[in-house]
């Protein structure tokens, strides 16, 4: 039995999970009365990492293009993190900055992810030196190392992807560089790179909406490759909760400091085991046959080719991406060591409690047939 693990919330109005207090009373320092801005704070990952805010006693701001959820201990402001009109008030007067906004990677803008990925993250580390500012948060994704080869038990030191397989990785890269150069002790601003990998849970718009989608077209019948490849699959509330150590544990001279940290839930399974847990919760056949590898990255790649050279006549968007492919085919799970020894890092909830609270929290999705 695994200790300090939530207290199962079964679902307040929003779907959400909480945490017994006395449980999870973070470490060290006190943060009461600490203020701070989460910048994308109403996408997934973003409102997890403001719940968790809210009860370790932050006050929180959030900045997001749309606001897309209430509550009354949260001051919202919306616009474009790319506009520093927008943004200047939503951080002016608070000690730390979360920045996990980010188009998502489906949208495969070139043009939108270097603005909103690269510019608009070096506009974000501009303003928040200009408001005094002291920490900066930034989520990075552990697909900054990732070139569709496998990865087993990366650790942070491995080189950034030469060759980024999309252009939400490319721009993931160079975001982190800027954040981690911006670290300096002289200007009192200290920012940090949190790598999760992987994120699942409920309210999530991506990993289980795509998988129903595929699995009611019938497009699971087969798995990509022999099924043995390992990966990892990270809960969103240990996602959240690395991004808390982290701001946390940054303070001059602290060690944490300019540095990038997996965070992942320590237990890599998988790829197709995982998917069948949640494709079985939700009463969809599992896929039982595999189909060779390789020869599935080249019919996506071909594929991307051939929807490239359509795009003037007709836009298609196939759910097979080579990038996707590769992460179905390919070891990749990542040693979250570092943060263990710097920050105190443990997953709070396990994978086999996590998936059963992520098919709960997709009923709706069910597969009533
Ligand atoms: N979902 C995953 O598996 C992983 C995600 N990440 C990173 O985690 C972060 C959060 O991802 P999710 O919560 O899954 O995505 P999400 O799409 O649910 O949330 C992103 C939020 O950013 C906001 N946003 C986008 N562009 C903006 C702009 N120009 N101005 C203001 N707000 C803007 C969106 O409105 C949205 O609310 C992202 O940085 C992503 O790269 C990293 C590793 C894995
Ligand atoms: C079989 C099938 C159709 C599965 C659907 C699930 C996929 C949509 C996800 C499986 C692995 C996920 C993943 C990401 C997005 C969703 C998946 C491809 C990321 C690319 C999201 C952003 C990151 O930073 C890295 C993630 C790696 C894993």
């Amino acid at each position: 039995m695994i200790q300090n693990r939530p207290m199962v919330n079964p679902f307040t109005s929003h779907g959400s999970l909480t945490f017994s207090h006395t449980t999870f009373k973070m470490a060290t320092r006190s943060r009461k009365g600490k203020k701070c801005t989460v910048i994308g704070g109403c996408g997934f990952l973003g409102q997890y990492i403001v719940e968790r805010l809210l009860e370790e006693g932050y006050k929180v701001n959030v900045f997001d293009m749309a606001q897309t959820f209430e509550d009354d201990r949260v001051k919202f402001f919306v616009g474009d993190l790319c506009q520093e009109k927008d943004l200047a008030p939503a951080i002016s007067d608070v000690q730390t900055v979360f920045h996990c906004a980010s188009p998502p990677p489906s949208s495969d803008d070139r043009d939108l992810f270097y603005r909103v990925n690269f510019i608009g993250t070096k506009d974000i580390i501009n303003a928040c030196k200009k408001a005094g500012v002291q920490k900066l948060v930034l989520t990075s994704s552990a697909s900054v190392v990732y070139e569709g080869t496998d990865i087993k038990n990366g650790t942070e030191d491995l080189p950034y992807a030469k060759k980024p397989m999309d252009y939400y990785t490319e721009t993931k890269v160079l975001q982190e560089k800027e954040v981690l150069a911006a670290n300096s002790s002289e200007e009192n601003f200290f920012t940090v790179a949190i790598r999760p990998h992987g994120i699942f849970g409920p309210r999530d718009r991506q990993l289980v909406p795509i998988l129903v989608d595929t699995a009611r077209a019938g497009k699971t019948k087969f798995m990509i490759g022999n099924g043995e490849n390992l990966v990892d699959f990270t809960y969103v509330v240990n996602v959240a909760h690395g991004h808390l150590l982290a701001a946390e544990h940054l303070y001059k001279d602290s060690p944490v400091c300019g540095k990038a940290f997996h965070i992942t839930n320590d237990e890599p399974i998988p790829f197709w085991t995982f998917m069948s847990r949640i494709l079985e919760g939700l009463n969809y056949p599992s896929p039982k046959m595999g189909l060779p590898y390789l020869l599935i990255y080249y019919l996506a790649a071909f594929l991307q080719l051939l929807c490239l050279l359509l795009k003037p006549i007709k836009e298609f968007k196939p759910t097979f991406t080579p990038m996707r492919v590769a992460l179905a085919g390919t070891y990749h799970y990542y040693s979250c060591q570092r943060a263990k020894q710097l920050m105190g890092y443990k997953p709070l909830v396990p994978v086999d409690e996590a998936i059963k609270l992520t098919v709960k929290g997709y009923a709706h999705l069910q597969n009533k047939n």
